[in-house]
């Protein structure tokens, strides 16, 4: 069946339609890493995103329950080059029968070279992916405030049994994030964002990691002096998201770059060790460079390509934040340590400087 896909720009894209009941709307995205389509789909920080992969041919090794970042796929829509839909592992399902169950709709068949050259021209923009015979629409704007929605408190879920009790700020988390700090043997509580500071002080917590999140930072601008005051009392990491807020919570400010970052070979560098490292990214927003001055913090680790800010710490607190993903899933494990590094300032439980 012939499938269509429409940019904000005009442009349009056939292809061949894998199913999925309903067309798909979404920002347009891509991501360039060869490998790691399963944690891609997965990962919460992509909700909504028609997610574009530059690998031409994707799904050869099937989806794997041990790889899944979240229990379901979470982008919008996936476009492909060529869908591999032969047989896989054993215990692994088809790439095209896990967006079957989810009702996700695949395109495959489309020239991704192209198209990536637009969304590099015009910047990320809203799509939509239908079945050729539907008729076009007025594409409307997506949402990228996934936050001041109604949204239903939470319970609080602990898991491991360790010494250390750690706090995962919940903004719609990658399960690499928490199986991180459980293979570290923490005890990690997750916690609604939206949480009161006697509830998380009542948990007794020796640190936070505030976790990666889809969407505009600023839409959590209404708690950001509660987490300034949470990442002044306790032993704080932020990824992704939790970056951005972090950063914002203490005055940055954020902005949304052209086409974001999404691969697995963003190299970045430590400006204090000058060790350039390879990391896996996934994002949209970054923190303004201009705006740290403004702030307590002082820049960590810089992207090598673009000199954009990838990471932040304080200089007396224990806080750090990157914006890039140390649990990879998918991508490089170049910066893995970081969990060490951030659990060895939780030990301590002192308000000391620790990440040289
Ligand atoms: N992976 C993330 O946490 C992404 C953060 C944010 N939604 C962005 O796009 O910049």
């Amino acid at each position: 069946m012939a499938g269509m896909l429409s940019l904000a720009n005009g442009d349009s894209f056939k292809g061949r339609w894998h199913g999925g009941t309903a067309p798909a709307h979404g920002e347009i995205v891509f991501f360039t890493g060869m490998t790691g389509y399963e944690e891609v789909l997965t990962d919460p920080s992509y909700k909504g995103q028609i997610v574009v992969f530059s690998y031409p041919l994707i799904g050869q090794y099937g989806v794997r329950a041990a790889h899944v970042q979240s229990d379901n796929i979470q982008a919008a829509g996936i476009v492909v080059a060529e869908l591999y839909d032969g047989p896989v592992r054993k215990g692994a399902q088809t790439l095209a029968q896990f967006a079957k169950s989810a009702d996700v709709p695949v395109l495959s068949g489309i020239d991704t070279r192209s198209l990536i050259q637009a969304i590099r021209e015009s910047g990320t923009m809203q799509a939509r992916m239908a079945e050729a015979s539907t008729p076009p629409v007025h594409l409307p704007p997506a949402t990228n405030d996934f936050f001041t929605g109604q949204r239903e408190e939470s319970a609080i879920a602990t898991y491991g049994e360790g010494a250390l009790h750690i706090g995962l700020i919940d903004f719609h988390y990658k399960s690499s994030i928490l199986s991180e700090l459980l293979k570290r043997e923490c005890r990690v509580s997750v916690i609604p964002h939206t949480l009161s500071s006697e509830q998380l002080d009542a948990l007794q917590l020796d640190g936070l990691l505030f976790s990666n999140g889809p969407g505009d930072p600023a839409a959590l601008a209404q708690w950001f002096g509660v987490y300034r005051d949470w990442a002044e009392r306790y032993p704080s990491f932020g990824i992704c998201l939790g970056h951005q807020v972090l950063a914002s919570a203490f005055g940055a400010k954020t902005a949304k770059l052209p086409f974001g970052h999404r691969g697995a070979n963003h190299p970045v560098v430590n400006l204090k060790t000058r060790r350039v490292s390879m990391s896996s990214q996934n994002h949209s927003y970054v923190v303004e460079a201009g705006s740290i001055d403004a702030t307590p913090l002082t820049v960590l680790y810089q992207n090598v390509n673009d000199g954009s800010i990838e990471g932040l710490c304080h200089p007396e607190l224990p806080i750090m934040t990157v914006q890039f993903h140390p649990e990879a899933a998918p991508g490089p494990a170049d910066h893995l340590e970081l969990f060490s590094h951030f659990l060895a300032a939780a030990l301590e439980k002192k308000k000391v400087k620790i990440y040289a």
